[in-house]
């Protein structure tokens, strides 16, 4: 295996391990003494030394006993684990200047910070580095980044207030993205190509996703899409929005978001693409050359950034997840093509939700899967082989082996779970331990909520008080010997807290050989026809719903409410700017469930198109659904309007080359907005969304045209406008409405926003806008005044405008204009300014910053 061990961990000093313990025993003191009904746990929300527990002895108890990692280093893990979460970002390197923005991040802030350092030295030597920031070793071409400061760092210090302010400000109009390091990882090794068919099963809040669609359109020519796509899949449809929000950002035609249980999620059918061109492709099933599994979990490895896992964590919690993994999991297998690639992970240290779950797929699939050693992969990632040995912990108990489960536990706690998968005879289950250690004496394996309302919280089953009495049970079972997984499971890697400051992660990737069927799993049946009467009902609806496909679900007692677990997602969801999220929801919800509403009435269980029929048939339902959650996405050809907008826009017959625009009405009479499909979502589209298929779909394609009206109300000859999503592809293919500015006449524009023909500084460029139509236009910067038409490729700045009745007013946010004016200043600055006299552009990013501040 790859990678060295432990090298932060063991360097610690003595000294440093004993603040460390002295530390923990004050939080420990304080929150005992200002939590007067905490007699025996440390978990309180109340104290006034720190908001949350940090400490939980049944987490420590139960990793020493999974010895998951060594006993000398054991204090350097749990101290790291105290220590607030270092912020880490990428770059996205489809963004437009993202060379720009790496080179800032070498020079400018490496230097400015670090010379900062001297008054930051406390921050920094916290964290027992020496820079303040620095590219993370092992992700390509220094497009990760990891600062020292934690995100509370970052806003509160003003030494740090510029350059939290570029974070942000990045972050906001995606070229960058924040993101724990650790999570950056599991894309890393799946050896995405651009003509990659990509299934991301669990997938909100999407910053994985943002990565997988950044590598198939990283090599692509511009104006060009790549041939692979993405489906994005999440069973929470709140979530999806959120996902729906981060990959806006990236601009893609080429990507599907949908709303399935990721363990049922359903084969669609495809035409086989080498022979689409005929048009006579065979349909097929759609099968993926990578899926990315990011399973729900316990959520254990983010305690550093979610410390509230302190408080919550019980063994029980990655028990009642194994079995939804290993569904998952098999039903990735099941979508992949034989050769493809498959990387399982989760945020948690847990085996029994990890080394456990790759051991039952594995098992399940023979010789149909490869677990891939990908030691030399990522040589400088710090990793550590998956364990080989462990034991479960249930109700108090160690067992280590599945015939020690009682008889009344062997519905909860499943063969899987352990190393060799192996299933006994019920008879020769323990029934004495159920006198020994009823059910009710601890709240292991509890449902959270009735964990709220135990005096004790019930969490903390070995604190202090009771440490004695369950070490008495909690020794691993006398019946059996320890047992030793004969499966390759040191191919597994385990990313640690203290190896390279980070989270904790566990990553395993497949490889599938071929599409043989699964071996022999019916003692899992078995399982399963025992527990069908006790269906959960503690997890989200969906699964409820649909429980008659189920084949195993976790039961009542084990399953965790959806808010204990994805904790890795849950804290990443506040990376999108708040405002932001609320003006997603109300693009992406309302307008498409008033769509729902205007569009589809349910008859016999199937959709009816209302639009489909008040237009006489002539509009042509490209696709249609049974789904009526968030988006049935009523897309469809619309000939008159499109082709008006080509005519406005001089758009050229190359366009869209291999995809197609489609319109979506909001309500019968209007198209609100066009969409552009890459050819391979439009592949897949056209054979799955047709009436009484299954597809779940909650947004699709890239907006290139959205419907807009003159701030007079007046009407103008193309009522649609060109998105700035969809502008970079549109770009090289409109020939009209389109102008060549000026430097000067371009920030102008970013800054002042509206500017009167007459006002601009070069005049001839002020009579050119009032001669274009009344509507939207694109300017173009011109550097260093070229003869125009430009010649348009991947360095050409542009923005969309609306050219009124007397005036030209730039269609950009406040934040992207900014952020441009920003863009700008150091592009220029960096190509050795031949162009420092025609622009003076650093001067009046003052006035810029205020000019957009107040407009
Ligand atoms: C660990 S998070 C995924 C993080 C995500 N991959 C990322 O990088 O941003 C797990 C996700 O699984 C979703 N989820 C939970 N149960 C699911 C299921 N049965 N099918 C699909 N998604 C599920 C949760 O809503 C959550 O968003």
């Amino acid at each position: 295996m790859g990678g060295g061990r432990g090298g932060g961990g063991q360097k610690r000093g003595r000294t440093q391990r004993r603040h460390f313990r002295n530390h923990r025993d004050n939080v420990w003191k304080k929150n005992k003494s200002d939590d007067s009904t905490a007699t025996t746990t440390t978990t309180t929300t109340t104290s006034t030394w720190g908001p949350f527990a940090t400490q939980n002895l049944a987490f420590e108890n139960y990793y020493k006993e999974q010895s998951i990692v060594a006993e000398d280093e054991w204090d350097a893990f749990l101290e790291i684990l105290l220590k607030p979460l270092p912020a880490a970002f990428r770059i996205n390197s489809s963004a437009q200047f993202f060379e720009d923005i790496r080179s800032q991040l070498e020079t400018d802030f490496m230097n400015s910070l670090n010379a900062e350092v001297v008054a930051l030295i406390l921050l920094v030597a916290d964290s027992g580095e020496a820079d303040a920031i620095r590219p993370l070793p092992w992700y390509p071409d220094n497009l990760a980044w990891h600062s020292n400061f934690s995100r509370m760092q970052l806003r509160k210090n003003q030494t740090l207030e510029r350059f939290h302010e570029f974070l942000k400000r990045e972050n906001e109009t995606g070229n960058i993205t924040r993101q724990e390091a650790v999570s950056m990882v599991p894309p890393l090794f799946l050896d995405v190509h651009p003509e990659h068919f990509l299934l991301d099963m669990c997938a909100a809040p999407g910053s994985k996703t943002f990565q997988l669609l950044e590598m198939i359109h990283q090599s692509t020519e511009f104006g060009l899409l790549p041939a692979g796509m993405v489906i994005a899949n999440d069973l929470d449809v709140q979530r999806c929005n959120l996902l729906i929000h981060q990959t806006k950002r990236m601009c893609s035609a080429n990507l599907i978001v949908t709303n399935h249980e990721a363990q049922h999620f359903p084969s669609c059918r495809v035409k086989d693409v080498s022979e689409m061109e005929t048009g006579e492709g065979r349909i097929n099933e759609l099968m993926f050359d990578r899926v990315l599994c990011d399973v729900p979990c316990s959520g254990d490895g983010t305690l550093r950034k979610a410390p509230d896992i302190w408080r919550k964590w019980n063994a029980g919690m990655g028990n009642g997840l194994h079995r939804l993994q290993v569904q998952i999991a098999m039903r990735g297998l099941a979508l992949l093509k034989v050769g493809g690639r498959m990387v399982y992970s989760t945020c948690s240290m847990n085996p029994v939700e990890n080394e456990a779950v790759v051991a039952e797929v594995l098992r399940r699939s023979g010789e149909s899967i490869e677990l891939l050693d990908v030691s030399i992969e990522l040589p400088e990632l710090i990793r550590r082989p998956g364990i080989k040995k462990w034991k479960v912990r249930d109700r108090g108990l160690w067992l280590a082996s599945y015939k020690d489960v009682p008889k009344h536990r062997r519905g909860a706690i499943v063969p899987s779970m352990f190393p060799s998968g192996r299933t006994y005879d019920v008879e020769t289950a323990p029934d004495n331990l159920e006198e020994v250690n009823p059910p009710e004496s601890n709240q292991e394996n509890a449902n959270p909520s009735s964990l709220e309302k135990t005096p004790d919280n019930g969490n903390n089953v070995d604190s202090e008080q009771g440490l004695e009495q369950l070490e008495n049970l909690a020794t691993p079972s006398e019946a059996s010997e320890l047992e030793v997984s004969d499966l390759p499971l040191e191919r597994c890697m385990r990313i640690l807290p203290h190896d390279q400051n980070t989270g904790a992660f566990f990553i395993a990737v497949f490889q599938k050989l071929s599409s043989a069927a699964a071996v022999d799993t019916s003692h899992l049946s078995g399982q399963l026809t025992k527990r069908q009467d006790e269906l959960p009902n503690k997890l989200a609806d969906g699964i409820i719903e649909d429980a008659h496909m189920l084949e195993i679900e976790p039961p009542v007692d084990d399953a965790n409410d959806q808010q204990s677990i994805c904790s890795e997602a849950a804290s990443d969801a506040d990376l999108a700017d708040k405002s932001l999220k609320e003006d997603t929801l109300k693009l992406d919800s309302s307008g498409i469930c008033e769509e729902n509403e205007a569009d589809a009435t349910e008859t016999n269980g199937e959709i009816e198109n209302k639009s489909e029929m008040s237009k006489g048939g002539k509009r042509k339902l490209q696709m249609q659904g049974r789904w009526r959650g968030v988006d049935p996405v009523v897309l469809f050809q619309d000939e008159a309007t499109i082709s008006s907008i080509r005519a406005f826009y001089g758009i050229s017959e190359s366009f869209p080359f291999e995809g197609q625009l489609v319109a979506r009405n909001d309500d019968a009479q209007r198209v609100k907005r066009i969409y552009y499909i890459s050819k391979s979502v439009q592949n897949v589209l056209k054979l799955n969304l047709q009436v009484g298929q299954q597809l779940k779909i909650t947004s699709i394609g890239l907006k290139t045209f959205e419907r807009q009206t003159s701030k007079e109300g007046t009407s103008t000859k193309c009522g649609y406008r060109v998105s700035s999503e969809g502008l970079p592809l549109l770009l090289p293919y409109i020939t009209k409405q389109i102008l060549y500015a000026s430097l000067a006449d371009f920030k102008h524009l970013l800054q002042y926003r509206t500017i009167k023909f007459a006002d601009f500084v070069d005049s001839k460029f002020g009579e050119k806008a009032s001669e274009l139509m009344e509507g939207c236009c694109v300017i173009v910067l011109n550097h260093g005044a070229q003869a125009s038409p430009l010649p348009i490729d991947a360095s050409t700045i542009a923005i969309g405008c609306w050219k009124g009745k007397t005036n030209v007013s730039a269609m950009v946010s406040p934040t992207d204009s900014q952020e441009l004016l920003e863009r700008l200043c150091v592009h220029l600055e960096k190509k050795g300014n031949s162009l420092a006299q025609e622009n003076n552009h650093c001067d009046s990013m003052a006035d810029a910053e205020e000019a957009v501040a107040t407009s």
